[in-house]
């Protein structure tokens, strides 16, 4: 399938060249040109010929020579880098022209050909080339610079517009396809995948949706099919905010494409769940115009790709070929994300509550993930992260995560005992996603030997537990260990690979060579590979060309290896008595079998004056070099010995290497379980991570039903709390109580006393709640929030044209447009980008609407306390429910005033109104001058009998002679 598809996408983006990193293939980035520079110094890889490719013009030049564009840069490259062999790239090999191309034929035993440029007879220019496919690149290049001490130039194109070798971590791709035709024109198709991790998703997604699907997601790169480029298409309008690189691509694609992405199992659908609750992969089914995951060997419930998926995935999927060429992963078809199961977090919201990130410092300190990140591995704070920007809103899935979360909450060393186990994990889904990139080396091998290792400790400790609790018969409940049994049996015991792994590659422990001869660290690797004295430098070449390679597979692996090995073994050997028997023949302790780049398979002598005697009546030693101590000879018996010792090193190099492939092949094949595994043991970390924060934060766990109360009491602000406590002061807890018959609370009170605090921190208990972890309260119980938004803080957005009054107003019109009974939403000032008047007007009328269309609990925080007159209220004393809404009810935090004019805040939120918003304090507190503030008291003295807006323009005149 996958060549089908290759076949049709022959089509690719618009390409241009440059220097490539010779191990990966991919472009250039930032990293891997400071990495390749390294090399290049230490390998005689030469850098950046550039050359762009314009269609083939050949015209014949005076010299003679091709003139077409190709041919003049090749040359010209030839002329910068002459002391290199130039490998340039085309499609799918790397060629060499002109007399090198005679040259490399000889070095790397390839068929040396002629190639001609133009067309018909007068224009057409003979020339030789060699060329090979470009996979074979990284070890081809090492071996002519390590083997051949050559130096090589490596000229690579890649495609002009791609970024994705921009960085070392792709983040997320995604790709939204707009819906053409008679297709339901209010939704999309949206597909994003981590190129580091292989983990690729699908959704169902609509225009209004989409700029929250953007936030949550948080991708690098956007991918759009090419024919809304220069439209005015709403999906160019939600994406507009967004700081992504946007790229247009003309696909070449069609439903069917889709199939061409290639399989590995179906094994992976299972690894969903029941903690995550994601839907299931799905295993490649027959597709038509849509896909579906109708297989019977899917555990899960089916489930089918729209057309608009489906043309996403395909585009997706186009784009990741034509820039990750040879290293396009094989790809799973991607997890159906279901938005029904999560709660809908719009994109202000995740940036206004600072869940990834905090908005003043733009950094990840002072946010909730900062607050609440306990997980150990890197996947695992990924997955918690994912977890906090969409929680679930199924009430199984999360009494699932509770459940565990309160499990391990009840056993402080079991915890201690799986985190420890846990911190030595490697990031295997990065390390499987590698290999199946086509990347990835022995050391890679060995860690995700080693990681699927201590995931067997997991569950061997897991066991021992359970063992113990039984043993004991301390209240061992079946129920409790429910939890962590559902999620521990998706595992998939990969034991076998493990094993066959750790027989099959030693660590190539680089440290431990030495390429110089007879160094000290030479007896260390004598035994180790078992064969051989020999302290020559063909060796040290040899096994130092092993370790650079990276590879070391351990004989035993095949029989091919075994027989080589035994085979170089013998040849050592050989090698070694012939050094003996000639140093006792001629009577030449110095004498010693060598082989350097300059001189071949030479005889050395150490002391020639007083070694030499006897060599020098000897024929069969032909002197080829001496210097004031030393002198080389050939000797016929050992060049051709030593010439079946290298040829046959080369022969075990590439038999291990091979021998690497079928292990990387294994590997790739069970990429699904590994996958899987990694992902229970993603949320083994993160529900981990909920218990120690339950136990550092003294959580409680929440209580989550299908209604739509909101019941938290004494809830405090998880990051607020924690910025306190460094200071020293303590939080003030409050209770917050939203009912169906008191959904709409309106909160007035000082600047500065808590309010802006009391609104996000609800907010954020109802994200912890809902993504599993326990939440800072004394109790929380809650009826499921299906979408939350929030209006607080504003900030003009002068770059799209928007001032601060333009945002707010975007940002209410959206909530009151999409807010459902199940919501809940936070307010703050709604209004006051405007003038009272106006903004009065526009909060009442948000009131009115929330409370009688889209009747969501809701927190309303505000300085109109004339709002709360509007409202009918009358007295703190008057009961709830009793003003013009009667839902709406009144709370409000307060300052109290001191002897000597100080003042302190009350955080505790009281039923009421509070009218005086204390401003002046405030700005007191900030520093203002004593004489503003005092001009700034008797303007407000002047207005107490009679209120600005009450007041004409002649009145307010006179009132500033007055204060003037
Ligand atoms: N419950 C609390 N307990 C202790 N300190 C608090 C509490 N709530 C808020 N604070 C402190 O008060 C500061 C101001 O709080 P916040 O921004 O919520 O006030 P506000 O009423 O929204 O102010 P403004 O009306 O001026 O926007 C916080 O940064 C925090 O340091």
């Amino acid at each position: 399938m996958t060549q089908n598809l290759m076949q049709r996408r022959k089509k690719r983006a618009r390409k241009s060249k440059d220097i490539v990193d010779t191990d990966t293939g991919a472009a250039p980035t930032k990293r891997t040109r400071k990495k390749k520079d390294a090399v290049q110094e230490d390998d005689h890889v030469e850098k950046k010929p550039k050359r762009t490719v314009k269609p083939k013009k050949v015209a014949e030049e005076s010299d003679g020579q091709p003139s077409s564009t190709l041919a003049k840069e090749i040359r010209e490259n030839l002329s910068k880098f002459p002391h290199c062999l130039l490998l340039t790239r085309v499609g799918n090999f790397y060629e060499s022209y002109f007399e090198q191309a005679v040259e490399i034929s000889k070095i790397l035993n390839i068929k040396l050909t002629t190639r001609r440029w133009g067309k018909g007879p007068m224009v057409q220019i003979a020339f030789r080339c060699v060329g090979f496919l470009s996979y074979t690149s990284t070890n081809t290049s090492k071996f002519m610079v390590q083997q051949h001490k050559r130096f090589v130039a490596m000229c690579e194109e890649f495609p002009k517009y791609t970024s994705l070798g921009e960085r070392e971590t792709i983040i997320s791709l995604l790709s939204a396809y707009p819906t053409e035709g008679n297709l339901d024109p209010t939704t999309l198709g949206l597909t994003w995948i981590d190129v580091s991790t292989g983990e690729f998703y699908s959704k169902r997604t609509s225009y209004d949706s989409l700029r929250d699907d953007i936030a949550r997601i948080g991708p690098r790169e956007i991918v759009l099919d090419k024919s809304i480029e220069q439209s005015t298409h709403p999906v160019l309008e939600a994406i507009a905010e967004e700081d992504t690189v946007v790229s247009f691509i003309a696909p070449s694609y069609s439903a069917d494409n889709v199939t061409a992405v290639e399989s590995e199992s179906d094994e992976e659908s299972s690894a969903e769940s029941a903690l995550q609750g994601e839907a299931s992969p799905t295993p490649i089914a027959n597709v038509t115009d849509e896909i579906t995951t109708a297989q019977d060997t899917s555990p899960s419930t089916p489930f089918v790709y729209t057309t608009q998926e489906t043309s996403a995935i395909g585009l997706l999927t186009t784009y990741l070929q034509a820039n990750l060429l040879e290293h396009m992963p094989h790809l799973l078809l991607p997890n159906r994300e279901d938005s029904g199961g999560r709660m809908q977090i719009d994109s202000h919201t995740i940036k206004a509550l600072e869940i990834r990130e905090s908005m003043r410092e733009g950094g990840v300190r002072g946010s909730l993930m900062s607050s609440v990140k306990r997980t150990i591995t890197t996947s695992g704070t990924r997955l918690l992260a994912r977890w906090l920007c969409s929680p679930s809103t199924s009430i199984q899935e999360i009494n699932a995560r509770q459940s565990l979360v309160a499990f391990l909450h009840s056993r402080p060393h079991f915890r201690t005992d799986l985190l420890d186990l846990l911190a030595k994990a490697e990031d295997a889904g990065r390390i499987v996603q590698k290999f199946l990139l086509g990347k990835g080396d022995p050391n890679d091998m060995l860690a995700l030997t080693a990681t699927v290792n201590i995931w067997n400790n997991i569950q061997r400790r897991i066991t021992l537990e359970r063992e113990m609790e039984s043993l004991e018969q301390r209240s061992f409940d079946a129920t409790e260990w429910a939890s962590l049994d559902t999620l521990m049996n998706r595992m998939v015991n990969l034991e076998e690979l493990a094993q066959r792994i750790s027989l099959a590659v030693e660590n190539p422990a680089p440290s431990q060579l030495d390429e110089s001869q007879g160094s000290s660290s030479e007896a260390t690797n004598e035994e180790s590979d078992d064969y051989s004295q020999d302290t020559g430098p063909l060796r040290a070449e040899w096994r130092y060309g092993r370790v650079k390679f990276g590879i070391k597979i351990k004989p035993e692996f095949s029989p091919t290896l075994l027989e080589l090995n035994n085979i170089l073994k013998d040849l050592w050997q050989q090698k070694a008595r012939m050094e003996e028997r000639l140093q006792l023949k001629y009577d030449a302790p110095s004498l010693t079998l060598r082989s350097s780049p300059g001189q071949g398979m030479h005889v050395h002598l150490a002391k020639s004056k007083r070694d030499q005697r006897q060599l020098n009546a000897d024929p069969a030693f032909v002197s080829i070099s001496e210097t004031g101590t030393t002198r080389s000879y050939f000797y016929q018996d050992w060049s051709q010995l030593g010439q079946q010792i290298f040829t046959t090193s080369i022969a075990v190099l590439a038999a291990e290497k091979e021998a690497f492939e079928t292990l990387r092949t294994e590997v790739n094949l069970h990429a699904p379980s590994l996958r899987r595994n990694a992902r229970v043991l993603d949320e083994l970390d993160v529900t981990l991570a909920f218990a120690q924060l339950a136990t550092d934060l003294n959580l409680v766990r929440p209580s989550i039903q299908e209604d739509t109360t909101y019941n938290v009491i004494n809830g405090r602000h998880p990051t607020v709390e924690l910025g306190l406590l460094t200071s020293g002061r303590v939080f003030t807890p409050n209770t917050v109580a939203l009912t169906p018959s008191s959904h709409f609370h309106v909160i007035t009170g000082p600047n500065m006393a808590g309010k802006s605090t009391l609104l996000r921190q609800t907010a954020l208990i109802a994200i912890l709640a809902q993504s599993g972890s326990f939440v800072p309260a004394d109790a929380c119980s809650m009826g499921i929030v299906d979408k939350l938004f929030s209006r607080v803080g504003a900030k003009d957005d002068l770059f799209h044209d928007r001032s601060t009054f333009m945002v707010e107003m975007l940002e209410t019109a959206e909530i009151l447009r999409r807010a459902t009974p199940r919501s809940l939403v936070i307010m703050d000032e709604v209004g006051r980008g405007t003038t009272v008047k106006d903004g009065l007007a526009l909060a009442f009328a948000t009131i009115h609407h929330l409370v009688s269309v889209n009747r969501c609990r809701t927190l309303f925080a505000t300085h109109f306390h004339e709002l709360s007159d509007m409202l009918g209220y009358k007295d703190s004393s008057m009961p709830a429910g009793q003003g013009i809404f009667n839902t709406v009810a009144f709370h409000c935090t307060t300052v109290n005033e001191m002897d000597g004019g100080t003042f302190s805040y009350s955080y505790r939120l009281r039923p009421g109104v509070n009218r005086d918003s204390h401003g002046l304090k405030v700005a007191q507190l900030a520093g203002m001058p004593i004489l503003a503030v005092a001009v700034a008291q008797d303007v407000l003295t002047a207005l107490k009998s009679k209120p600005a807006e009450e007041l004409d323009a002649n009145e307010l005149a006179s009132l500033g002679q007055a204060l003037s």
